[in-house]
């Protein structure tokens, strides 16, 4: 039987400003946010959307040349630092890690799918893709990872929204990679052909989770929608790249959970081509420590670099 609640958006829309929500005006970035508002007013905060354009959606430049990564993330964060809107919602993958100052996040709600998702012409696989298969990512983990898994396949360097990825796949691509998570926010889970086991296949630090950014003192207009588990785990998985000095685009694999009390990291560091690579993986009783994400983090991230990490691979920020 369906229980429904009785509507609180009227008792606080009464007295209550909207809170603004930036947004670039991409489909993905529309589809999380809009996730997030219908959580809001759910939860009985009025919203109202407002797009932002930013230059990583209007150039076709590649985002090296566009100064690395987070150009989507700082069109946002000055319209918020300007007072334009109230909050913005981020893929928390494609944030820098390195805090914005007078901003904070707010909010991590529960995570989706973590993982990659094959989407490839015909139904196949990465082992049944023919030889020399032409597969289309910008990652240079993704890149990394293919050439270790198929070093006989073309990674074609490609770049654009979702739609225009898939969009290639059977005309001059056999395959495309994404996050099965933008897949899903999109309604597209149909084009995924194989989801590439999180064990052989570590994502991205924070993929698969967004993060709702505010001015520091505003954190309760959206706190309501914080998931703990997922905030513990997406901060040890950031805290290897920021202690890497790693840039969100470094060919970097990390993995938390959380299970029975156990807090688990995992983090894979490739050599440009995939050849070489670095894992650590630790684990600790969430009880046992403060700051157990932290604490988890540096011993993975030391281990990392002792073992040479930073020789392996280009970490920093470089795409
Ligand atoms: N860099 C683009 C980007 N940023 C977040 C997602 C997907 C959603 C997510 O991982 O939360 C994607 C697309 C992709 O990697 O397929």
């Amino acid at each position: 039987m369906l229980r429904e609640r009785a509507p609180r958006v009227q008792t606080s829309a009464r007295g209550a400003a909207p809170v603004r929500i930036g947004t670039r005006g991409s489909a993905l970035a529309l589809a999380q946010t809009r996730v997030v508002a219908a959580a809001l007013e759910k939860s009985g905060v009025p919203v109202e959307l407002v797009t932002i354009s930013t230059e990583g959606d209007r150039s076709t430049e590649s985002l090296a040349s566009l100064g690395g990564t987070g150009v989507f993330a700082s069109a946002l964060r000055e319209a918020l630092v300007q007072g334009k809107c109230d909050a913005i919602v981020h893929s928390l993958k494609d944030l820098p890690t390195q805090p914005h100052p007078g901003l904070v996040i707010a909010a991590t709600p529960k995570r989706e799918d973590v993982r990659d998702a094959l989407c490839a012409r015909d139904g196949l696989t990465l082992d049944s893709l023919p030889e020399g298969a032409r597969i289309g990512t910008g990652s240079p983990r993704r890149r990394a990872q293919l050439s270790a898994r198929r070093p006989d396949v073309e990674v074609v360097d490609i770049r654009g929204n979702v739609d225009t990825r898939l969009g290639r796949v059977g005309v001059d691509l056999d395959a495309v990679i994404l996050a099965a998570a933008g897949l899903s926010r999109l309604g597209r889970l149909d084009a995924i052909t194989e989801y590439l086991g999180i064990d052989g296949w570590p994502t991205a630090p924070g993929q698969g989770a967004v993060a709702i950014e505010v001015r520091a003192g505003e954190e309760k207009s959206v706190s309501s929608l914080d998931h703990r588990p997922t905030r513990v785990t997406v901060d040890a998985e950031r805290q290897v790249l920021a202690l890497l000095e790693a840039g969100c685009a470094a060919p970097i694999g990390a993995h938390a959970l959380i299970d029975d009390g156990l807090l688990f990291l995992s983090a894979r560091v490739y050599s440009a081509d995939g050849a070489e690579r670095l894992t650590s993986s630790h684990a600790l009783y969430l009880s046992d420590v403060t700051n157990p994400a932290t604490e988890l983090a540096t011993r993975v991230a030391r281990e990392l670099l002792d073992a040479g990490a930073a020789t392996l691979a280009p970490l920093g920020g470089g795409v």
